[in-house]
């Protein structure tokens, strides 16, 4: 096409100088790491939409759906509606519980960041891995994008495949750098208008010069009758049911794909998510009808039939047939812009991942913002450094990577998240297990061949993580604990296991018991089921402590141990209802002293106790402070206390551990029995 090549040249430039200003515009309203992620949360729901759709749907839409058409005819319904369903259920099923937790759980910026939050994981188990594998994963899929944008420019100019991806890449890092997250947004609303304008213009001009739509089906049964069944192969072989249940199977990978997640946290209000999903919708459907149609209208219009890789050009045939070479040229801008768009979404969830979860999580969680937003932007270069080593190479090793990148994040986060957002009683491990099963599998999968081994990866991949986040919340603990205790017994073998988890499993049911039936003698002060407590008012309609079994066995067992010592447990709370927690948290929302309802309290899971120590005729032992003195004097070490209360703290505290319970850090009075997680959050009254 060497006619067009001077004004395609033009129309990039412009592109670029357009997206290039945008860089610079919004690089005057990013000053803070939350606005270099996520926009500061500030997008409309028109942006919102076009930015979760451009981010999606790469330079695939405008040359894979095509050629799949092109190729395969009406069995690329099934992607379709693989897709248009995922999409949908996205919007429906993620958008608006995401947007809402992630800024009540500590203005979390990042998926891994959410997570961490949502299961009060200190440790980084689950973040540091899923901000691992998000890197990993979305730097080649970010590398596709560059290889992508350099075989245009190479193949429109004629220009050495380096310096054309050179050339690409760099466009996408000087906006994004520059303007980060709303650079990147407002971007995506000018690549998204461009792929809504050039998909229809094309498909329209293809549906006219077919004669309609009965003239684009006489022109498929002339040139392959099956062409016309969604149930046949061009071959007139039967897809069969694992053909059609890959293609639907695509509309799984949604609810873990992250830079699609990070539009949905960015957002003003959760209340502006409908209109989103409408615009979104809209956009949606038009561009994926048009796009089909475009393959489906090029075998009638081509004037010489594509054959094998060059069947995905067939939007680009298209429209230099068809069109103008002005508008032939804006069209193959819209490719540039597709392509370009989404590699840099991915470049800056890729990027917050090193700066969020990361160094600020290991390195450095105090630094200051501004420092942040440098290593954010660094990262982005860094990130973009490593995407371009991986383009260099434009063999298919690469490809088949990011084939798996959908399958990955679908597999692997997918169902950990959306099960994180309806279910309380889901666990930390339950949501690490569900990651580990996930990725494995797709990694997995696509080893073997034949039979169910064909299925695209990403099917087996989302049941697997789903069933592994279920069993391990409901019965990890009690495994968890079997095994242990085989290690312990060692030798003693498989009777030992099956002892273990004859004796563990069962707990995950167990009812909440009166404290006094197993510690006849107990002191209560309920402090709830008075008004001397911090909210001020009777919260508790009786003076009950309330535990699981287990955990009023043990304490039943250090009553014991502490009778020895002339000494007993005063007991100010136990079990303590969902409903209550919401209330205390209305009073003080700080989670050094109130757990987040959002996240829930142990001792809303009956399996958390606090407490204290008197002598043989019920006096108080001298403590640091009073219960519920919310202080720095009620911190496990606030050492700056008369040697009497140490004492005593230390004592309390040694007396609990040997018998399974841990103190929280900032409270001395507050004891979790371990494996706490087994017990489910519930919302029962205490009268
Ligand atoms: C409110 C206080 N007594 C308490 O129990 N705090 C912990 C953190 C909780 O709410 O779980
Ligand atoms: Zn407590």
């Amino acid at each position: 096409m060497p006619e067009h090549t001077g004004l395609v040249a033009l129309t990039f430039a412009v592109y670029l100088i357009a997206v290039l200003l945008i860089g610079v515009v919004a690089g005057r309203r990013t000053a803070s790491l939350s606005d270099f992620i996520l926009g500061g949360r500030s997008l409309g729901p028109w942006l919102t939409a076009f930015s979760a759709e451009a981010a999606d749907m790469s330079g695939w839409l405008l040359m894979g759906l095509p050629g799949l058409a092109y190729a395969a005819g009406f069995q690329s319904v099934w992607l379709t509606l693989g897709l248009l369903i995922g999409t949908y259920g996205n919007w429906r099923l993620v958008a608006v519980p995401l947007r809402r937790e992630t800024e009540r759980l500590g203005d979390a910026l990042t998926l891994p960041d959410y997570f961490a939050h949502r299961f009060d994981d200190r440790s980084r188990i689950l973040r540091t891995p899923a901000a691992f594998f998000i890197l990993l994963f979305l730097s080649f899929y970010a590398g596709s994008g560059f290889v992508a944008a350099g075989r245009l420019l190479q193949t429109l100019f004629g220009w050495d495949y380096p310096l054309a991806l050179a050339l690409g890449a760099g466009a996408v890092v000087l906006y994004s750098v520059g303007g980060g997250f709303l650079a990147a947004t407002w971007a995506d609303l000018l690549n998204g208008s461009l792929m809504f304008l050039v998909l229809l213009l094309t498909a329209a001009a293809g549906v006219y010069l077919n004669g309609g739509p009965g003239g684009i089906r006489d022109t498929l049964d002339a040139f392959n009758p099956a062409l016309l069944s969604p149930w046949l192969q061009p071959d007139g072989e039967s897809l069969g049911w694992i053909g059609i249940a890959s293609l639907l199977a695509w509309g799984l990978g949604y609810p873990g794909q992250p830079q699609i997640l990070s539009r949905f946290m960015a957002i003003r209000r959760a209340e502006e998510i409908p209109l989103a999903t409408r615009v979104a919708m809209t956009w949606l459907v038009t561009v994926l009808a048009a796009a089909v149609l475009v393959g489906y209208t090029g075998i009638g219009v081509l004037r010489r039939p594509l054959q094998g890789v060059e069947t995905e050009e067939v939007f680009i045939h298209m429209a230099v047939q068809l069109f103008s070479p002005g508008v032939a040229a804006l069209c193959l801008a819209g490719i540039l812009a597709a392509v370009l768009g989404s590699t840099a979404s991915k470049l800056l969830v890729a990027s917050s991942a090193v700066a969020q979860d990361l160094y600020k999580d290991w390195l450095r969680p105090d630094c200051r913002d501004r420092e942040l937003l440098w290593v954010g932007r660094c990262s982005l270069v860094g990130v973009s450094v490593a995407a371009y080593g991986v383009a260099l190479d434009p063999h298919n090793t690469v490809l088949a990577l990011v084939g798996h990148a959908w399958a990955g994040f679908g597999a692997a986060f997918g169902p950990p998240l959306l099960l994180s957002l309806y279910w309380r009683g889901m666990t930390r491990d339950g949501a690490l297990a569900g990651m580990a099963v996930g990725g494995a599998t797709v990694l997995l999968w696509g080893r073997w061949h034949g039979g169910w081994f064909d299925v695209y990866e990403l099917l087996p991949g989302f049941v697997f993580s789903a069933l592994a986040v279920a069993v391990v919340s409901r019965w990890g603990a009690g495994v968890r604990k079997a095994w242990k205790t085989l290690r312990r017994i060692g030798g003693r073998g498989l009777l030992g296991l099956s002892a273990g988890l004859a004796w563990q499993t069962p707990h995950a049911e167990e009812p909440l018991v009166d404290l006094s039936s197993a510690i006849p003698d107990v002191r209560l002060d309920i402090r709830y089921a008075t008004d001397n407590n911090f909210a001020g008012r009777r919260l508790y309609p009786a003076a009950r402590c309330l535990l699981r079994r287990p955990v009023a066995e043990r304490l039943a067992e250090v009553q014991k141990e502490l009778a020895g010592m002339g000494l007993a447990l005063k007991v100010f709370d136990g079990y303590r209802p969902w409903s209550v927690q919401k209330l205390l948290w209305e009073v003080l929302p700080d989670e050094r002293y109130v757990a987040d309802p959002a996240k829930g309290s142990r001792h809303n899971r009956g399996a958390a106790v606090d407490l204290t120590l008197v002598d043989a005729e019920g006096r108080e032992l001298a403590m640091p402070s009073a219960f519920d003195e919310f202080s720095e004097k009620a911190h496990r070490d606030f050492m700056d206390l008369p040697e009497e209360a140490l004492r005593n703290r230390a004592l309390l505290e040694q007396v609990m551990a040997r018998h399974g319970f841990t103190g929280l850090p900032t409270e001395w009075w507050h004891f979790d029995y371990e494996g706490w997680e087994r017990f489910p959050i519930s919302d029962v009254p205490l009268d």
